[in-house]
């Protein structure tokens, strides 16, 4: 029977609580001396990735009553409702069908009634077709050149997973084709941008689920006027305009050939739709085969996240660990460190993953949440963030979890480069782990020649508490398979962590305010009257740009 009283009155949470008590204080490099199998015993590998738990302030009885959380929460309910097509985004009506996206099982799939599979394999089919051409040069631009640049036009969902695959899978790219992402509504971006192109090889996507998003659509506008007025003609646009949207009437009514438009679906978050035509410019650079690949990792992740006991559940794990330090630990972020120049992009588009789908404050069912939710999602590439923001990590008064996210082999293995990176990797989680005491500060200092005296003096300065807990995720190369299942394994934690805590993680009502007072601010902005009605900081505002505009 599901617990249906509020969350932190249940027994287990209670437990939970508890248990913190008891092991808060426990170091885990004692954890470790006790336990030479620590590494064997928290570890799992799935879909191709190994992840090494065992540096978590946990023990076997912190993972038994964490997984009891989750069966008290109905998880594995919730994860198949998701899979089936329930509308688990309630607050919008919808189903959360990503997965159906790279469903390469036999399910059909129903929506209202309806198989969306068929309509998901003819767009994939689409997608084939569409990139053969351009790869293959059967389409041309208007003065029948090859085309040597895709610009992606979008933001947020549209923009971001698209992003990251693409950089993440370089060393699969197709040199012939460059693709640039376009989404900022900052004039500099698009400049930047068009300034290096050429109209004749230049084919533009434009990406918007709802094709309302104002910066897409001003950038679209923006991008036709300068084909049009750089030698492209009216009658040129459909060789060198298409769309991806769920919204083909908007799209047709901004002039794009129908033909050019592929679709995505309403139960496509934005922010999970990098498996849908959104991934057309990934599929471009890529080559469709390996856009299939990227599909194939993430299905087998899907599979893992579908079917996996919860005990040897990797999304499971990771969102369960993630719970313990948000709600035990009063811990409010969580650092994403991938240690691959072409995982950089990594860190922003789970943000929007992991913010978007779990900054929430209410439950599903409208009841104001009286745990925390959502942590800060933030991080860097190493080993770059060791010479930025490490020093917080190992010194600071914050302790924020860390995710190391390591290929063992580099795509690029020159010298000794990449023995480097991994030593630095594994070195961060270790000192994390570690820390370093008063005593052996003392001790290097003296060791060093200084006196006992002053090494007493200085040693506090030096002193890192370790203890400090951290993941490492590890898998022996990047490759499609290996980065779809990795993006899906962070969908998956997101999405399990939502289901505990009660909330709707397909959601992003939020976004919507920031909007809608954007469009009375711009009228403000653009006219010469002195602004009113809006609070004193806004309308000053208001009055410094219309005042600062004398500077053009
Ligand atoms: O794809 P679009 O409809 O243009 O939306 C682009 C993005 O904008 C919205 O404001 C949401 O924050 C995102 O979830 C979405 O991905």
């Amino acid at each position: 029977m599901a617990f249906t009283g509020s969350l932190t009155q249940s027994d287990v949470w209670k437990a939970l609580q508890a248990h913190h008590q008891s092991i808060e204080h426990e170091h885990m490099r004692d954890m470790f001396a006790a336990n030479p199998s620590r590494f064997e015993q928290f570890h799992i590998d799935a879909a191709g990735l190994s992840l090494d738990y065992s540096k978590n302030r946990i023990n076997d009885d912190t993972m038994k009553l964490l997984f009891k959380l989750a069966r008290q929460q109905n998880l594995t309910t919730h994860i198949a409702a998701m899979f089936s097509g329930e509308k688990v985004n309630g607050s919008e009506g919808r189903p959360a069908l990503h997965t159906a996206l790279r469903n390469f099982g036999d399910r059909d799939i129903m929506v209202d009634g309806e198989n969306i599979m068929p309509e998901v394999r003819d767009t994939v089919r689409r997608m084939e077709e569409f990139c053969w051409k351009i790869r293959r040069n059967q389409w041309r631009g208007y003065s029948n050149k090859t085309f040597t640049d895709v610009v992606s036009i979008g933001i947020g969902g549209s923009f971001l997973g698209p992003k990251l695959a693409s950089s993440a899978l370089k060393p699969y790219w197709d040199s012939r084709l460059s693709i640039h992402y376009l989404a900022n509504i900052d004039g500099s971006h698009i400049t930047e941008i068009l300034k290096r192109l050429d109209p004749a090889t230049t084919l533009f996507i434009i990406q918007s689920k709802s094709f309302t998003t104002q910066e897409t659509l001003k950038n679209a506008n923006a991008c036709r006027q300068w084909f049009l007025d750089n030698g492209g003609e009216e009658h040129d646009l459909a060789k060198h305009f298409t769309a991806v949207s769920s919204n083909i009437e908007k799209a047709t009514a901004f002039g794009i050939a129908e033909e050019n438009i592929f679709p995505m679906w309403d139960w496509v978050g934005g922010r999970y739709s990098l498996w849908s035509a959104i991934g057309l410019p990934l599929a471009l650079a890529i080559g469709i085969d390996n856009f299939r690949e990227l599909l194939r990792g993430a299905y087998a992740m899907d599979e893992h996240f579908r079917t996996a006991p919860l005990e040897h559940n990797m999304p499971v794990i990771m969102a369960l660990l993630g719970i313990w330090y948000v709600n035990f630990f009063g811990v409010n972020s969580h650092a994403i460190l991938p240690y691959d120049h072409y995982l950089r992009s990594l860190p922003a588009h789970l943000q929007q993953v992991d913010m978007e789908s779990n900054g929430k404050s209410v439950t599903t069912d409208g009841n104001k949440v009286d745990y925390q939710t959502g942590p800060v999602i933030w991080g860097g590439v190493g080993t770059n963030g060791q010479h930025a923001f490490h020093q917080l990590l190992h010194q600071g008064t914050h302790f924020s979890p860390c995710d190391f996210i390591m290929p063992m082999c580099s795509h690029n293995p020159i010298d000794n480069f990449h023995a480097m990176l991994v030593s630095n990797c594994l070195s961060q989680s270790q000192a994390l782990l570690q820390g370093k005491s008063e005593d052996e500060a003392v001790a290097e200092l003296v060791a060093a020649g200084m006196n006992q005296a002053e090494a007493i003096v200085l040693a506090p300065q030096k002193v890192i508490p370790g203890n400090r807990p951290s993941n490492t995720l590890y898998f022996p190369k990047s490759s499609p398979q290996i980065i779809g299942a990795l993006i899906a394994l962070y969908e998956h934690k997101v999405a399990a962590q939502g289901m505990i805590w009660g909330i709707n993680s397909f959601d992003q009502w939020g976004v919507e305010l920031g909007k809608q007072l954007g469009n009375k601010v711009l009228t403000a902005l653009e006219s010469s009257a002195i602004p009113e009605g809006f609070d004193g900081s806004t309308n000053g505002l208001i009055r410094a740009f219309q005042q600062m505009q004398n500077y053009l």
